[in-house]
C-alpha cells in the first residue's frame, strides 16, 4: 500500500461513498449445514456526507456486508465500489478509502497506544512526516495513555483506540460495526461527539448499531436489510413520515370506561386511564378525532401527539415484512 496513504480525492461527479450492485454472498455450507446465502443480491448507495445507519435483526447480513467492504470476506457475485473505487479493480485506492472500526475488541496488547497507532500507519504507508499519531490520540482522549500498556486501558478506552486506529490514514468513508456495544452512557456520547466532529470535517461515517434511538438520534439517512435483502434505504425523515402512523394520546377529565367509536380509521386503546387513538395522519384529520371524542361525551383535560419513531418503522419492515406493506 506505499503509496495510498493519501485520501483519494473528493469527486463531485459521484454521486455515492459506497455503491453496491447485486451483491450477493453465499457461504459454503458444510457436512452438518447447507450453504447459507447471506446477501441476495443487495443493490445499495451510500450517500457521499452521510451518516447512514444500516439496520437489520441478527443474521440480516450486516457484517458480512461490512466485511466484503473492508475487504475481510469475499464476495461471490456483483459489484462493489468504494468511494468510486471498484473493489475488484482498484483493491488498493479502495481499502485506502474506508477505514473500519470492528465490532470485536482485539487490540494488540504488546504495543502501547502510540507504537499501535504508528504500526497502523505504517501499513497503510503513511510516511512518518505525515503521520497524526498524537493529534488522533488528543482528539480521542487518549494523549495521557499514549505511552501506556494497552492492557491496562478500560474497555472504552480500548473501543476508542480502535477508532484511531481505522483513521490514521484520513479515509473519507468510516465504518463502525456495533460501536457501543455494552459501552456506558458517558463514553457512548463521547464516542458519538467524536464520530460528529469527524462527520463534520466531511467524513461519511456508516454505522451498524442495535440501538434504535441511537440510530435515530445521529443518522440522517437509514438502510433496512432483512434476510440477505435491502428493505428499504431513505433519508430518515422521510423514512419515518412514510410509515403514515401517529398517535393521539388524550387524558380524560373523568375516567372512561369503554373505548370511544371513533370510525374504522382510528384504532383506540385505553391504557392508564389514557386514551390512546393510532391513526393516519394522511387520512385521519385531529379535528375529527376531537370531534368524534366530543361526540362520545369524553372531555379532554390533556393531549399530545406521539410521533411515529424509527423503532416502529423497523418492527414494520422486518417482523411484519410478509403480512402489512408500510402505509397499508
Ligand atoms: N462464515 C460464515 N459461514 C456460514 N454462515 C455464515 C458465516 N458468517 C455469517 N453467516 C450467516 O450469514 C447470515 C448473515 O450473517 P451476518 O453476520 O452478516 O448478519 P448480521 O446482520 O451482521 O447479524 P448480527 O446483527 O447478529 O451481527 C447469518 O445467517 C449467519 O449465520
Amino acid at each position: 500500500m506505499a503509496d495510498d496513504h493519501r485520501p483519494p480525492p473528493l469527486r463531485p461527479d459521484l454521486p455515492a461513498a459506497i455503491v453496491a450492485r447485486g451483491l450477493r454472498k453465499v457461504y459454503a455450507g458444510t457436512k452438518k449445514s447447507p450453504p447459507k446465502e447471506a446477501l441476495k443480491g443487495i443493490d445499495l448507495a451510500i450517500p457521499r456526507g452521510s451518516i447512514f445507519g444500516l439496520l437489520g435483526p441478527n443474521g440480516a447480513g450486516k457484517s458480512t456486508f461490512i466485511n466484503i467492504l473492508a475487504g475481510l470476506v469475499t464476495k461471490t457475485s456483483g459489484d462493489v465500489s468504494i468511494w468510486g473505487f471498484d473493489i475488484d479493480k482498484n483493491p488498493r485506492q479502495s481499502r485506502a478509502s474506508i477505514g473500519v472500526v470492528p465490532q470485536e475488541i482485539a487490540t494488540d496488547v504488546f504495543f502501547t497506544p502510540k507504537e499501535g497507532l504508528e504500526i497502523q500507519a505504517g501499513l497503510y504507508g503513511v510516511p512518518k512526516s505525515e503521520r497524526r499519531t498524537m493529534e488522533i490520540l488528543r482528539a480521542l482522549g487518549l494523549e495521557d495513555k499514549a505511552d501506556a500498556y494497552v492492557r491496562m486501558l478500560s474497555g472504552g478506552m480500548k473501543r476508542r483506540l480502535l477508532v484511531g486506529k481505522a483513521i490514521v490514514h484520513n479515509p473519507p468513508v468510516l465504518i463502525l460495526d456495533e460501536p457501543t456495544a455494552g459501552v456506558d452512557i458517558e463514553l457512548r456520547k463521547q464516542l458519538w461527539d467524536q464520530v460528529q466532529e469527524m462527520h463534520a470535517r466531511g467524513v461519511t461515517i456508516i454505522l451498524t448499531t442495535h440501538y434504535l434511538e441511537e440510530a435515530q438520534e445521529l443518522c440522517d439517512t437509514i438502510g433496512i436489510i432483512h434476510e440477505g435483502e435491502v428493505k428499504t434505504v431513505k433519508p430518515k425523515t422521510e423514512l419515518i413520515a412514510s410509515l403514515d402512523r401517529k398517535t393521539l394520546m388524550v387524558v380524560p377529565e373523568r375516567p372512561v370506561e369503554t373505548a370511544p367509536a371513533l370510525g374504522g380509521a382510528c384504532d383506540v386503546e385505553l391504557r392508564a386511564g389514557a386514551i390512546y387513538i393510532h391513526y393516519a395522519p394522511s387520512r385521519v384529520r385531529i379535528a375529527d378525532i376531537l370531534s368524534g371524542l366530543n361526540a362520545a361525551d369524553v372531555q379532554v383535560k390533556d393531549l399530545s401527539v406521539l410521533e411515529a419513531d424509527l423503532e416502529d418503522v423497523f418492527l414494520e419492515m422486518t417482523y411484519h415484512s410478509d403480512k402489512r406493506p408500510v402505509g397499508a
